[in-house]
C-alpha cells in the first residue's frame, strides 16, 4: 500500500535576531521563515524551511491542492506540477518592475519549490531508512560537514527604541557578546576567538559592506593575524567599485581565501563582466550568491570565466539542483560552496543534507545559525563539533523531529509582532532617521 501525504501545513514563523549590518541597513529584531510540514498516511512527518516573507507562504499554500492526496513516491511528478503552476502564476503577474525585481519573483518560485521538495525527500528518505543526502546527487559523499563562522558587525540596540533580544544567553563568553554593538576590527576578532569556542569553526567569513572598504580590510589582516590557518573572505555584497575592489585587495592574496562578490554592475559593464576582471586582475578566487543563482546566470558566468566559487543555496536552488551544481563544480574547475540566511535548525539540516551529498571539494558552508543558537524548531539542538555537523549514515530523513509547541512558539512570535517581509532599511532607519538604502555606499558611510 503506497503512503499518500494526507497533510501539508505552511507556517510562517519568527525568531530573534541581533542588529547584524549590512549594505542594505541592520536586521531587525525578528527574522522570519515558513516552515512546511507534511504527513503521510502512516503518519511520517517531513519537513522544510525557506525564507519567511506573505509572497512565499502564500504561493506554498497555493501547492497544497497540488500535493495532498498524492504518494509521495510521486516526489518528482509533484514538484514539477508545482513548478507548472507557479510559473503560470508568476507570467499572469502584473508586468513591470526592474529586471532585478523580476530575478527576486523567479528566486522566490524556486524557494517555494524547496518547500514543497524537501519534506517529500525527508518523508521518502525515512521510509527507505536513509538519510536526505542518499537521495541526491551520487549520494552521501561524507558523514560530517564543514560550516565557517559568519561575522557582523553589530549595531547599538540601545539607540532603537526597537524590541531586540538581549541577555538571553550567559552561558558562555559568545552568549554574553553576540547581542551587544561590535563596530571595529577588535571587536570583530573577539567575535571570532567566542564563536570558535562555542562552535569550534575554523573559517570565518566576515559581512562587509558597513564601513570604508579600507577599514574592512584591516579587520580582515586582524582575523588572519589571530587565525593565520583560518580560510577567510569577505562580503560586502557588490559594495565597492572594480577599481576599489582592486585596491583593496592588492595585498590580500594569502589573507583573502577568497572574495564574495566585491563588486558589482558599473556603467556599461554588468556585475559577471567586473567580477571577471576582478577575479584575473587580483588573482583571488571569486564567491558570490548574485550574479549567479540559476542556470542562465551560470552559463554567463561561466562563460566570462567570473566566479570561481558558486554559493549554490539549497533554498533559492531546491535540495537536488544545489547538489547538481555541486557536481558541476566538481567536474569543471569550480568549487561549491553554500549562501545563509538567518534561519532555524531545519535549514541548517537541509545544508547539511546537501553538502553531505556534495563530490569532492566544497567550501565550508556559510551558516548564520550561531546568531540564532538555542532557538532550535526541533526536538535536539543541533551540535557542532570543530565546525562541523555531523550527517550520520543511520540516521533517516533530514535529520530533525519538529518539536510542535517550539513551532506554534514561533509561529506566535510572528503574529504577535506583525512580522512579515524582511527590511533592513527599517532597522537602520531607527539609528539614523530618513537612512536609505545605496548599493553603492557603505552602510555607515554617510
Ligand atoms: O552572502 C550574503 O550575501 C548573505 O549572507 C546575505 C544575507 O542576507 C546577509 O547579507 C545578511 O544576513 O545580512
Ligand atoms: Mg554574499
Amino acid at each position: 500500500m503506497v503512503q499518500v501525504i494526507k497533510r501539508m501545513e505552511v507556517i510562517p514563523v519568527a525568531g530573534y535576531d541581533s542588529m547584524l549590518l549590512n549594505l542594505a541597513g541592520a536586521h531587525e529584531p525578528f527574522f522570519t521563515r515558513n516552515i512546511v510540514v507534511m504527513t503521510d498516511s502512516d503518519g511520517v512527518i517531513g519537513v522544510g524551511e525557506v525564507p519567511g516573507g506573505e509572497v512565499i507562504t502564500r504561493r506554498l499554500e497555493s501547492c497544497i491542492p497540488l500535493v495532498e492526496g498524492r504518494p509521495w513516491s510521486q516526489c518528482n511528478d509533484i514538484v514539477m506540477t508545482c513548478a507548472k503552476m507557479l510559473s503560470a502564476q508568476v507570467t499572469a503577474a502584473p508586468a513591470g518592475g526592474t529586471e532585478t525585481a523580476h530575478a527576486q519573483i523567479f528566486k522566490k518560485v524556486t524557494n517555494v519549490l524547496t518547500g514543497v521538495e524537501t519534506p517529500l525527500l525527508d518523508i521518502m528518505a525515512k521510509h527507505l531508512e536513509v538519510p536526505v543526502a542518499a537521495l541526491l546527487g551520487d549520494g552521501q559523499q561524507r558523514d560530517s560537514v564543514r560550516f565557517l563562522g559568519y561575522l557582523f558587525y553589530v549595531g547599538d540596540r540601545t539607540k532603537t527604541g526597537m524590541p531586540y533580544i538581549h541577555d538571553d544567553d550567559d552561558s558562555d563568553e559568545w552568549g554574553r557578546i553576540r547581542r551587544e554593538p561590535a563596530l571595529t576590527a577588535e571587536a570583530i576578532v573577539h567575535q571570532a576567538k567566542a564563536a570558535q569556542e562555542r562552535f569550534g569553526f575554523h573559517d570565518f567569513k566576515l559581512k562587509g559592506g558597513v564601513f570604508s572598504g579600507a577599514e574592512e580590510m584591516e579587520a580582515i589582516r586582524a582575523l588572519k593575524r589571530s587565525f593565520p590557518d583560518a580560510r577567510i573572505t569577505i562580503d560586502p555584497n557588490g559594495a565597492w567599485s572594480l577599481a576599489e575592489s582592486l585596491e583593496l585587495c592588492r595585498d590580500m592574496v594569502g589573507t583573502l581565501t577568497y572574495c564574495e562578490d566585491p563588486c558589482g554592475a558599473e556603467g556599461r559593464f554588468s556585475g559577471r563582466e567586473t567580477m571577471a576582471e576582478f577575479h584575473r586582475l587580483s588573482g583571488l578566487a571569486t564567491a558570490t550568491n548574485m550574479i549567479d543563482t540559476d542556470w542562465r546566470e551560470m552559463k554567463a558566468a561561466i562563460r566570462l570565466d567570473s566566479v570561481t566559487i558558486p554559493l549554490a543555496d539549497p533554498h533559492f536552488w531546491t535540495m537536488r539542483g544545489c547538489v547538481r551544481v555541486a557536481q558541476l563544480c566538481h567536474d569543471m574547475d569550480l568549487t561549491w560552496g553554500v549562501h545563509s540566511n538567518n534561519h532555524f535548525d531545519i535549514s541548517l539540516h537541509m545544508v547539511a543534507q546537501a553538502a553531505a551529498a556534495a563530490p569532492g571539494f566544497y567550501n565550508a558552508c556559510d551558516t548564520h545559525y550561531m546568531w540564532q543558537d538555542g532557538q532550535h524548531l526541533g526536538q535536539e539542538p543541533p551540535v557542532f563539533r570543530d565546525g562541523c555537523l555531523s550527517v550520520p549514515r543511520d540516521a533517516p530523513g533530514l535529520g530533525v523531529e519538529i518539536d510542535r509547541a517550539k513551532l506554534e512558539a514561533a509561529h506566535r512570535l510572528y503574529v504577535e509582532h506583525d512580522c512579515g517581509t524582511r527590511d533592513d532599511a527599517a532597522g537602520m532607519q531607527s539609528i539614523i532617521p530618513g537612512w536609505e538604502y545605496d548599493p553603492h555606499r557603505p552602510a555607515l558611510v554617510r
